[in-house]
């Protein structure tokens, strides 16, 4: 598969267009997401924030390559993921895109700094120790490198989670709640730690949240309704603080 290592300056990391995909409730599909657009570029961190069940987390899914739409297009770094069959969507997702997860994901039998450097085991590549040694540091779980997930609270796991979704430099990284569950204080170190490693890496990132202060880490906030999008000019930029989060949430009635 080719993959392209950045995509033209202009071009999104992250394109959707008109996507729509629906569950199967019994014998009844329920249509989930009824046309969804966004584009996220390179550096640019958005938030994506609405009431439960809406299908924020449908839609990550479908951004990962791990469930399909039923039509509409998903462009990852200008790679059209219809045109993939599943193993090249599989490696892209290995290579250039990072997730973290509400519960962590960590494979209960490996030891943190083993999880750290999985995303390399499962792509038959040897492992990039100096950068996964970085990435332990930079979360500060030196100390519970040889634990076992088991052995850890739920914020450290957490911590190794995002330390093994940033190890390879993700162009695109796709956060579901990761501060869903873990203390006030450290889901602000991890927000912290997931803004200054998308700086640092130029990736883009898509962050579902509840939390208006962790939106309010985001460029861009947008909301979802309805099964689309709401993009919002008056919370991107600066204007997005937890306070006009708060309000746009009220005047949604979210
Ligand atoms: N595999 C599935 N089969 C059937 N229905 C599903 C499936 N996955 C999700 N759904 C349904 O699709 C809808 C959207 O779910 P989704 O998890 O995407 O919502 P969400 O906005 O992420 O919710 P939350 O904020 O509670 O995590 C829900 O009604 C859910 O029950």
């Amino acid at each position: 598969m080719s993959t392209p290592s950045t995509p033209a300056s202009d071009e999104a990391v992250l394109r959707v267009r008109n996507l729509h995909k629906s569950h199967a409730l019994g014998a009844t599909p329920i249509e989930v997401l009824r046309g969804v657009d966004l584009d996220i570029h390179a550096g640019e961190m958005c938030a994506i924030m609405g009431p439960s069940g809406v299908g924020k987390s449908t839609l990550l899914s479908c951004v990962a390559g791990l469930e399909s739409p039923d039509r509409g297009e998903i462009r990852v770094l200008g790679e059209d993921m219809a045109a993939l069959d599943e193993h090249g969507r599989t490696l892209l997702r290995r290579r250039r895109v990072g997730i973290v997860y509400q519960f962590f994901n960590l494979v209960p039998t490996l030891t943190g700094y083993e999880n750290i450097v999985l995303p390399y085991l499962i792509d038959g590549a040897a492992p990039d120790h100096d950068a996964a040694s970085r990435m332990l540091d930079r979360v500060g779980m030196r100390a519970r490198a040889e634990h076992l997930p088991s052995q850890m609270s739920g914020g450290e796991m957490q911590l190794i989670s995002i330390a093994r979704a940033l190890v390879r430099r993700p162009a695109l990284v796709l956060a579901d709640e990761p501060t869903g569950n873990v203390n006030v204080a450290t889901g602000r170190r991890i927000m912290a730690l997931l803004a200054d490693a998308l700086r640092d890496a130029g990736s883009a990132m898509l962050l579902v949240t509840h939390n208006a202060e962790d939106a309010a880490r985001a460029h861009r906030v947008v909301f979802m309704r309805d099964g689309l999008l709401l993009h919002d000019a008056a919370l991107a930029g600066p204007a997005v603080t937890s306070a006009a989060v708060h309000d746009r949430l009220k005047e949604l009635g979210i």
